[in-house]
């Protein structure tokens, strides 16, 4: 597990409504149980807390541990700076008990004259996850006395030895670290305690995925992303355009190509019109089209692009000659059934709901979540790409791991919601994500746009209201 990860799922946990009070309160008490499963009961104890949540943990520690052992518990810092409320909270239950003893220590020079002999463990919860550099007083004071006391007492350091990655650190016989081992973490030994994090978190999309994927990457024109949108026929106009429209709030810059005639329909400044001469798209269009991707990030191809003989070959051959990532869509993909070997070593999402992913691989996903994820998960192995297969909940797979999205409602079933959805997962590919995350959020982000346009207007709704929504999605995402 990386960092990363866990920042990630630490947002997607507060979304599930896991507060920071049972996590700490799980933190605290993994810690204590992992000490007197090592080390037996009767003990004396001395738990270090600095003022972060990393000192939290330690506040409940020390309340577990007073049970059967003698507890005296050392605030390193000012009280005062006990700023979140799930630390403050336990702070004032310890202040409330008679039978753990409280040392504030403020004073560096204090500490280095404290006496920690007859103590059999030293708890150290100073510094966590949040740690900016070196140590400072006087903290450091405190992890120099710890330190004094190394291979007479017991050392057990919350989540990780305070100071780390720092050389001034804690000498911990070991840490109890939370829930996953990181991979950032080297050079001490690690018990992991499970804190209640659910498996949910491996699979389900949320805010914090969203919240990573939309992360600005630059602040100049163009640097936020240029998408190619390729779509649109004799037939339709509505579909690309919903498509990019859906996009053009995600990044710089949207490129709109379709053919001439349903393109004068359109008319929106947010948009770059490239019209293409002719009714539809065919082989003789891939050259001009292969340039105008040249500029771009990311391509999302057939969104209203009809089913044509040379349409569907003008496609193929695009996909086949085409090295940006590409999002397949709709008509696209009724292309792409024909002749899945296009795809062979190309960066690409499928967008197929049930009926258009039996046409791709003769075979319906049926059953359970696990089991139609088993179905995505193999095919898109088989294809070598990302298939975003969408349902009530939508599945999303790259081959190895899945994901799934709850977001969305039946209100969605009216027409041009998919095309929304392949727009924004193009855009999200645009701004520099990897496909499966780009797919995956893609998904939440057009289910909650959907929602929240339920909320105003009730199911009956249409695309480009959905559309329309996805910068407040964007910002409640930002907010989380
Ligand atoms: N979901 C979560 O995020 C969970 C976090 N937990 C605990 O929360 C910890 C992270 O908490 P915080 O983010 O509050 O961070 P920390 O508790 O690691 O430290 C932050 C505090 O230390 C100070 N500080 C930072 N660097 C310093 C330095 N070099 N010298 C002196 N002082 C310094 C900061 O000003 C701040 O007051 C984790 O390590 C873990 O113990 C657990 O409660 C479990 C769940
Ligand atoms: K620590």
């Amino acid at each position: 597990m990386r960092i990363e990860d866990v920042y990630i799922w630490d947002i997607n946990a507060k979304w599930l409504g896991i507060t920071p009070y049972q996590l700490m309160e799980n933190a605290g008490a993994g810690v204590a149980r992992t000490i007197e499963e090592k080390f037996g009961k009767g003990l004396k104890i001395a738990v270090f807390s600095g003022t972060g949540n990393n000192g939290g943990d330690g506040f409940v520690v020390a309340r577990h541990l007073s049970f059967e052992n003698e507890v005296t518990l050392f605030l390193v810092g000012d009280e005062a700076k006990i700023r979140s409320e799930e630390a403050r909270h336990n702070w004032e239950i310890l202040k409330g008990l008679d039978f753990v003893k409280i040392k504030v220590l403020k004073d560096s020079a204090y500490i280095k004259e404290l006496d920690l002999s007859g103590y059999d463990v030293i708890v150290d919860a100073l510094l966590g996850a949040g740690t900016k550099g070196e140590p400072r007083e006087p903290i450091r004071s405190a992890i120099d006395k710890i330190n004094e006391y190394a291979g007479r007492a017991k050392i057990v350091s919350v989540d990780l030895p305070s100071g780390y990655p720092s050389a001034v650190r804690v000498k911990a016989d070991f840490a109890v670290t939370f829930q996953w081992d990181k991979e950032e973490y080297k050079g001490f030994e690690r018990i992991i305690a499970k804190i209640g994090y659910p498996k949910e978190l491996y699979h389900l999309v949320g805010p914090g995925d969203a919240k990573f994927a939309l992360r600005k990457k630059g602040e100049h024109k163009g640097q936020n992303g240029k998408l190619l949108v390729i779509g649109g026929s004799e037939d339709y106009y509505g579909a690309p355009y919903l498509a990019s429209k859906a996009a053009s709030y995600l990044v710089d810059l949207v490129y709109l190509a379709m053919p001439s005639e349903p393109a004068e329909r359109i008319s929106d400044p947010d948009l770059i019109l490239r019209p293409i001469e002719g009714r539809n798209f065919s082989p003789d269009h891939v050259h001009e089209l292969l340039s105008m991707a040249e500029k771009a990030d990311a391509v999302v191809i057939g969104p209203g692009i009809g089913l044509a003989e040379e349409t569907k070959e003008f496609v193929r051959e695009f996909i086949k000659r085409c090295e940006k990532p590409m999002v397949m869509d709709a008509d696209g993909l009724k292309a792409v059934a024909e002749d899945l070997s296009v795809l062979d070593g190309k960066t690409f999402v499928l967008t197929p709901h049930a009926g258009e992913f039996g046409i791709l691989f003769d075979v319906k996903p049926e059953g359970s979540l696990m089991e139609k994820a088993k179905v995505v998960t193999e095919k898109a192995g088989e294809v070598g790409g990302v298939i975003l297969l969408k349902g009530a909940y939508d599945i999303i797979s790259d081959g190895r791991t899945w994901k799934y999205n709850r977001t969305g409602n039946r209100g969605m079933t009216t027409g041009g919601t998919g095309d929304v959805l392949a727009g924004l997962v193009g855009a999200l590919l645009a701004l520099g994500n990897e496909p499966l995350r780009a797919a995956s959020v893609g998904a939440f982000l057009n289910g909650l746009a959907g929602d929240m346009v339920k909320e105003e207007l009730g199911e009956n709704f249409t695309a480009l209201e959905v559309a329309k929504k996805v910068p407040h999605a964007v910002k409640w995402v930002m907010e989380f």
